[in-house]
């Protein structure tokens, strides 16, 4: 049983209400949390313990996946959490607030162990850093972990900078990098089911997988969040982070164990294996970089992104990132990962097509029919599951070939109530298993990739290629696909697709 106090830096914030508490709280159900823990949670504007905790509950009854408990069991739960307001700049602030944490750890019996989430503005991290070493609060016999947000800089100097920051206070290994794409149950399951599946290995390499395509699409536009993300971009927003991490997963080695350490030393051998590009031309040829236009979505229409708001009339940013991505290492040596993500897409999907290498032309079966070639989906959202297109014999007596699919649906086994991802992250880094956070060298190395195609950008000073919303990007992100031979497979329950 975890025995913690949670302090929630940004309590009054988005992803505190949206996210955290719903975790905690399904954390608290399931029995995973006891009793021995406390939240306190932090922000500047002024609450009482009674109001924070009716804010609490508000958030969990519109995001939390189990029902808010009846008022004698909330109040039991409610008991945890305090409020202080409090300005991540003022030192004193955090004098007052050890005392507070001190006092709460007697009272819920957490043997001085803290957790310190930071649901902030990454240009606040380095100061509540310093500021919780001022303040006297990692002086406790317990553990001190410290779980920040993306993004963790806007290039590599950026992050180096944060880091070092970091590090004056922290150990790495008390650093918890989130990437909720990492927390995501078929995300998880992409391990599990490379490496627990022994007819699966032998086909994992450049012999016979043609190109593996990763889908990261969403409807909405920019929301609310226009001045963060007119700053960073699509490349920045998920390409350096969970794209890449996506990446990783699919191609690393078997770890020598199920320690995050050698897991992750996997997956930072990935990314150190991305092919750089060479030149501007290369990243033109290989990178889209798009932004919506006004578009007509089940008869409505959408605004440009440009005319979203608090984004610049003229911004330049991109909506839409793909690229085709190479792994230099003999496993991968040759094989295309088509990565696309995008804002004002047609489906919220998350979804990776391994396309299998298709059986040789010559052979009598291959000659007589137009054979499709075999599919392997792992589907992350909105569907949970995994799907293998095969080829079978078609009923009956004319000798045909159809497709069949094995389809395995998480979802339907276990429902659609399986944990969020925020959920396993927040247990996981309680627990102290870092497995599913990002190590600093994987963001470095994330950094340095994405860097070289935001130079390339920065130096053609040219618009972004303009799509409009709706639709599913750029052409020439089928463009580039084609040139191969290849092109984008449906996604899952789109029968039509460009
Ligand atoms: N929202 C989301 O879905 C996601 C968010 N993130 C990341 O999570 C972090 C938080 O995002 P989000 O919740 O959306 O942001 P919000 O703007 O909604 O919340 C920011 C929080 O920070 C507090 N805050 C701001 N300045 C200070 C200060 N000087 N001292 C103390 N508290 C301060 C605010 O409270 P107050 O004004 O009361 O001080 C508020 O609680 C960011 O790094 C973001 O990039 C990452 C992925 C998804
Ligand atoms: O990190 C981010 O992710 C969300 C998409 O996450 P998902 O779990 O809903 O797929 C994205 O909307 C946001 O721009 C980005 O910052």
């Amino acid at each position: 049983m975890i025995g913690a106090v949670f302090l929630i830096f940004g309590a009054t914030g988005d992803l505190a209400k949206r996210k955290l508490f719903p975790a905690i709280y399904s954390m608290y159900r399931e029995g995973k949390l006891g009793e021995n823990f406390a939240v306190v949670g932090l922000a500047r504007r002024p609450r009482s313990n009674d109001e924070f905790r009716s804010d609490v509950r508000e958030a969990i009854v519109e995001f939390a996946r189990h029902d808010a408990a009846e008022n004698g069991e909330w109040n039991k739960f409610a008991e945890h959490f305090q409020y202080m307001s409090l300005d991540i700049h003022n030192v004193e602030g955090f004098r007052q607030l050890n005392g507070l944490v001190n006092e709460l750890d007697r009272k819920f019996d957490t043997n001085g162990n803290r957790l310190f989430y930071l649901a902030l503005a990454p240009e606040l991290f380095g100061d509540v850093s310093f500021n919780l070493r001022e303040g006297g609060l990692l002086q406790t016999t317990g553990w001190h972990r410290l779980v920040i947000e993306k993004p963790f800089g806007y290039d590599l100097p950026t992050a180096q900078k944060l880091n070092g920051q970091l590090r004056q206070v922290f150990e790495e290994s008390d650093i918890y990098r989130i990437d909720h794409y990492l927390g995501k149950e078929m995300v998880q399951n992409i391990g599990v089911f490379r490496f627990a599946n022994s007819f699966i290995e032998p086909l994992w390499n450049n012999k016979h997988i043609a190109n593996i395509q990763i889908t990261l699409s969403e409807t909405v536009g920019v929301e609310e969040r226009g001045g963060y993300y007119d700053h960073a971009g699509a490349l920045r927003d998920m390409g350096q982070n969970h794209m890449l991490q996506m990446i990783a997963m699919m191609a690393m080695e078997p770890p020598s164990r199920m320690h995050p350490e050698d897991i992750r030393d996997e997956k930072v051998k990935v990314l150190r294996s991305l092919r750089a590009f060479e030149s501007d031309e290369a990243v033109k040829e290989d990178v889209v970089r798009g932004q919506y236009v006004q578009g007509e979505v089940n008869g409505k229409m959408l605004p440009a992104y440009r005319d979203e708001d608090k984004v610049n009339p003229d911004s330049h940013t991109e909506t839409y990132f793909m690229a085709r991505v190479f792994v230099d290492n003999f496993r991968w040596a040759g094989v295309p990962f088509y990565i696309r993500t995008g804002k004002r897409l047609p489906s919220k999907t998350t979804e990776v097509v391994v396309e299998f290498k298709n059986i040789p032309d010559g052979v009598y079966l291959a000659e007589k029919q137009k054979l499709e070639p075999n599919l392997l989906v792992f589907r992350v959202h909105p569907e949970e599951g995994i799907y293998f297109k095969m080829n079978a014999k078609d009923q009956g007596a004319s000798g045909g070939i159809t497709p069949i699919a094995l389809d395995f649906s998480h979802s339907s086994e276990v429902g659609f109530n399986t944990p969020e991802a925020y959920e396993r992250l927040l247990y996981d880094a309680a627990r102290g298993d870092s497995t599913y956070f990002t190590r600093w060298d994987e963001v470095a190395h994330a950094w340095e990739y994405v860097d070289r195609i935001a130079q390339a950008w920065r130096n053609a000073e040219e618009d972004p290629e303009f799509y409009a919303a709706g639709s599913w990007g750029p052409e020439r992100a089928n463009e580039i696909l084609a040139k191969n031979g290849f092109k984008w497979w449906p996604i899952f329950g789109q029968a039509t697709q460009r």
